[in-house]
């Protein structure tokens, strides 16, 4: 079983916010930024499985503040966990506005790819190994989020997501 480093999927990504991708109040519209993501993220996850994969699901985005025209939007894109043929990757979206100096962090995200073969058909990726703190820390709690995206999407009982109902458990001790 191959092997890589979260940071060899590291991928910067940079857009400058045009009039065609904002709405009548000059803000970046939040479709094309998560088409940007989408972009940013699926070269992120070829990076780590040296295959095409397709964006299986999306965790939830918030818009926390307004990109305005002109703006220069910068996603960071990064492998935090690889499981059996998916990776999970985690997107931190900066915006900046050049001539006010100004610098936010607008958007975080956290993306699932599935790699697939020449036929379609799903295929193992390479492990993950961590290597900083925050590595490690997205890497440990990349489980409890893919069992919530697999509950949400129908793919798992939450009777057998084990990391959440532990989770749980936990909060209700405190
Ligand atoms: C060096 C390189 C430079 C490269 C530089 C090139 C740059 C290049 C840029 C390209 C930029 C465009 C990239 C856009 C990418 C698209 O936008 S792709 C288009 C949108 N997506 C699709 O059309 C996918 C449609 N869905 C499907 O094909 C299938 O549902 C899937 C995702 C393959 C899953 O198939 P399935 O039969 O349900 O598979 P199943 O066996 O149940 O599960 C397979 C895996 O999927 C996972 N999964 C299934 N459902 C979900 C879910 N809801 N949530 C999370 N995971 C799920 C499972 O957990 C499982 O993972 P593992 O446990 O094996 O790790």
């Amino acid at each position: 079983m191959t092997q890589k480093y979260a940071r060899e999927s590291f991928t910067i990504m940079n857009e400058l916010v045009l009039p065609n991708d904002t709405n009548t109040l000059n803000n970046l519209m939040g479709g094309r930024l998560l088409h940007w993501m989408d972009i940013a993220a699926a070269i992120s996850a070829q990076k780590h499985c040296n295959r095409i994969v397709v964006t299986a699901s999306v965790d939830n985005v918030s818009f926390k503040h307004p990109v305005k025209l002109g703006d220069v939007i910068s996603i960071e894109a990064q492998v935090t966990r690889a499981f059996n043929t998916s990776v999970e990757v985690r997107l931190v979206v900066w915006a900046q506005n050049i001539p006010s100096g100004t610098r936010v962090r607008s958007n975080e995200a956290f993306y699932t790819f599935v790699a697939i073969d020449q036929n379609g058909r799903t295929i193992t990726v390479p492990q993950l190994i961590p290597e900083t703190d925050e590595e490690k820390r997205l890497y440990n709690e990349a489980l409890q989020r893919r069992e919530l995206r697999l509950v949400l999407g129908g793919k798992l009982k939450p009777k057998d997501a084990k990391e959440l109902q532990n989770l749980f458990k936990e909060v209700v001790k405190e």
